[in-house]
């Protein structure tokens, strides 16, 4: 296969990003078919992308003239439309989470394994960051010495219409929940989450900011603060304390200005741009897997961690901030890279 042909499930915010990624920027690929619950937005996307729209999900996922499937609809769609993909054995990217809950990702890792293929990638593209894989590699070199503590933020300017405390945690804090455990390469033992003083800019019935405490098998201790109406920009921070030093995350490099007595550089105000290389990076390493018939990347077993993970952050945070033991079950051989 020389071309992968693309079939797109959900044509919002980052769906339009990805398909117009893959058909104008990413090599060996190409959109053939979209759809979306509101036909219109699929009707957008097919005009920019000079594909055909699909009445339905399963129109694409069991087209033979379609490769491979993108699944950028609403997190609780991702479940179902996963299954059917792998029910029809078709590679499929699905953005995070790849369930709302452990108990999804779970009936998703069952099922793969019975088909005997690897056909899922979760779209945790953190990994594909330039500046955490800098980190990765000085963590991995032994530069900082044996990783301690890991603090992070993931601020966002606003939260969005409809989005709930258990979204803060599937939605937003999933992104460290996967990126840490990756970076320190080490399994998770307990969680807790606390909720303190909500902002006054924070919607009705949203305690925001909330705080995720991780302590891996280890020892180490991470720190994660999740704030969805933080307001100043879209600003993600990390660090890896060593016995022998620390490393940041790089911020984003934009020109120093200095103006009316301020010196200063422009933040991010969103994810698409914060991190447009890494999704090119990510779905560009997809597509030529997905060619050669391989899955890498984060695979069905790290959206399942990352749920179990949430599940329990949940749990704690409505019980008070208790700690909670996760019992991480042993990676299968199927789901080692
Ligand atoms: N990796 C990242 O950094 C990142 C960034 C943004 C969004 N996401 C994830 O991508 C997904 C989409 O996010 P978004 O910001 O584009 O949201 P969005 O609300 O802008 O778009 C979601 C789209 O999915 C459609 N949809 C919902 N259920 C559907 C179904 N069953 N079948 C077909 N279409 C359906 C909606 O009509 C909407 O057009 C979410 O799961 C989100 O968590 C990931
Ligand atoms: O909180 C948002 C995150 O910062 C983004 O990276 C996306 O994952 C988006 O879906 C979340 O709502």
């Amino acid at each position: 296969m020389n071309e992968l042909r693309v079939g797109l499930i959900g044509c919002g915010a980052i769906g339009k990003d990805h398909a117009l990624r893959i058909q104008n920027k990413l090599q060996r690929a190409r959109i053939v078919a979209v759809t979306d619950v509101v036909r219109e937005s699929a009707e957008k996307v097919a005009q920019l992308c000079d594909c055909t729209v699909r009445d339905t999900a399963t129109e694409i996922i069991a087209d033979p003239e379609i490769d491979a499937v993108v699944v950028t609809a609403w997190d609780p769609a991702h479940k179902e439309l996963v299954l059917e993909c792998i029910e029809h054995q078709k590679f499929v990217f699905c953005e995070k989470p790849l369930a709302t809950e452990a108990k999804g990702a779970e009936e998703i890792i069952r099922t793969e394994m019975q088909g005997g293929n690897r056909l899922v990638q979760v779209g945790f593209m953190r990994r594909y960051d330039k500046g955490y894989r800098q980190m990765k590699e000085i963590i991995d070199g032994g530069g900082i010495g044996a990783p301690l503590l890991v603090h992070c933020a993931h601020r966002n300017v606003a939260s969005g219409k409809g989005v709930t405390e258990d979204f803060m945690i599937t939605q937003t804090c999933i992104h460290e929940i996967d990126l840490t455990k990756w970076l320190v390469d080490d399994d998770y033992d307990s969680v807790r989450c606390l909720v303190g003083r909500t902002s006054k800019e924070a919607p009705d019935g949203l305690r925001d900011p909330q705080m995720a405490l991780i302590r891996t098998k280890s020892g180490i201790c991470i720190d994660v603060e999740i704030f969805l109406n933080a307001r100043f920009g879209y600003d993600i921070q990390c660090q890896v304390v060593g016995e022998r030093g620390t490393v940041n995350l790089p911020d984003p490099s934009y020109p120093p200005i200095r103006t009316e007595a301020m010196k200063g550089t422009q933040l991010c105000t969103d994810w698409s741009i914060r991190f447009i290389e890494a999704y090119d990076v990510e779905l560009q390493e997809w597509i030529d897997n997905t060619i050669q018939g391989i899955t890498a990347g984060p695979n069905s077993w790290d959206g399942y961690i990352a749920a179990l993970t949430a599940d329990l952050l949940i749990k704690s945070r409505d019980e008070g901030g208790a700690e909670i033991k996760l019992n991480t079950p042993e990676r299968p051989v199927f789901y080692q890279n």
